[in-house]
């Protein structure tokens, strides 16, 4: 199964292993240098079949970290051309996840404090969220709670970056509606405190969500898979959360959603999360078969075995990996040989995989 190809709409993936969108945190005013078309290049080399490029702002205020990339402006989209090629090049599916960081924008990177970037600093700026209610610890600051206009303005933003995104040649669109940042902020009863149409209620909670979806998907190809990654769970104790997810992405599905990226809510700082192997896949299999929608899914699926598991299992239909392949972009080579695939050195390119096959040892 998890060397078994997978088609959505018209884009067919060669495996069941994707790169999971992974911050790298090293872009200048947005813009991809070398070093994230080398970063995703290896990681399409290496036999993944879809390559998603990281959290992209859709506006300046909606980035991570300064360090984050963007896709609201052309020179950032002609850089990212650059990181199409690259993927396509090694047989990958290119792909793109947009967001907005909402409440947890304006941070130092994860290796320079991960914290917010202290108010009058001038690399930081004033974040928006959907109330001014702040993350909490390393993320104290509070955001100015975002009014009509902002709201309109960002949904704007997304279908601009969407517009770049499709122009430039991805394949793979992921709205990034998951682990605390502006989409989820909004969907959750933890951070949307608002009174208006936007808040309140669970119908009210999901508007944002929705109205930025189909103005997504209005813009989007038909033919391309439009995806989101939303968090369907805060291991917070209340049960409901998960039932509102189950409405939200039914009601997501028809308007269009391919597939949805199962994860983990990351609204609030005090939770308690079960890390363990692949906790996230028995949520996504439940959405997979109660609303009856393709489903991928990431957090600790760390071995062939495992990936190949929760695919067989009817839980997911394509495993997301991040730091797996990070420590080795050649994985699903290693994963192809654990799992006996013929020819497995055939995951790799030919000048690689002709080499291991010759003289390997009988
Ligand atoms: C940087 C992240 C992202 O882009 O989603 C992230 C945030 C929290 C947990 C894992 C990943």
């Amino acid at each position: 199964m998890l060397f078994e190809p997978f088609s959505l709409k018209d884009v067919k993936l060669r495996n069941r292993i994707a790169v999971s969108p992974m911050c790298q945190y090293s872009a200048t005013d947005g813009i991809i240098n070398d070093w994230h078309v080398e970063h995703l290049g290896a990681l399409a080399r290496g036999g993944s079949s879809l390559v998603i490029a990281e959290a992209t702002a859709v506006s300046p205020e909606g980035r991570i970290t300064p360090g984050c990339t963007g896709l609201w402006n052309d020179t950032q989209a002609e850089a990212f051309a650059r990181a199409v090629k690259a993927i396509e090049a090694h047989g990958a599916v290119p792909g793109i996840q947009i967001a907005h960081a909402g409440r947890k924008a304006s941070a130092n990177r994860p290796w320079e404090g991960d914290d917010h970037i202290p108010e009058g600093d001038a690399r930081g700026w004033q974040t928006i969220g959907a109330s001014a209610v702040a993350f909490g610890a390393n993320l104290p600051r509070v955001p100015r709670a975002m009014t009509i206009d902002d709201i309109e303005r960002v949904k704007a933003d997304f279908v601009a970056a969407a517009i770049r995104a499709r122009d430039i040649g991805f394949k793979w669109l992921e709205l990034h509606f998951a682990h605390g940042y502006l989409a989820q902020s909004f969907f959750s009863h933890h951070s949307n405190q608002r009174d208006d149409r936007y808040g309140g209620s669970h119908e009210n909670r999901m508007r944002f969500l929705i109205e930025t979806f189909e103005a997504v998907r209005a813009v989007w190809p038909e033919h391309l898979p439009l995806t989101a990654r939303f968090g369907v769970t805060e291991f917070d104790g209340r049960d409901e959360t998960f039932a509102e997810s189950l409405d939200l992405i039914d009601r997501l599905k028809e308007r269009g959603l391919d597939l949805i990226d199962v994860s983990i809510g990351f609204t609030i700082p005090k939770t308690k999360i079960p890390w363990g192997p692949a906790l996230v896949a028995p949520f996504a299999g439940r959405v997979r078969r109660e609303v009856g929608i393709a489903t991928a899914s990431t957090w600790n699926i760390s071995t062939p075995e495992l990936a190949d598991k929760v695919i067989r299992d009817g839980d997911v239909d394509v495993v997301m990996l991040g730091r797996r392949l990070l420590e080795n972009p050649h994985w699903p080579y290693e994963a192809a040989r654990a799992l006996g695939v013929e020819k497995a050195a055939w995951t790799l390119p030919a000048p690689y995989a002709h080499w291991l096959e010759r003289y390997r040892a009988a």
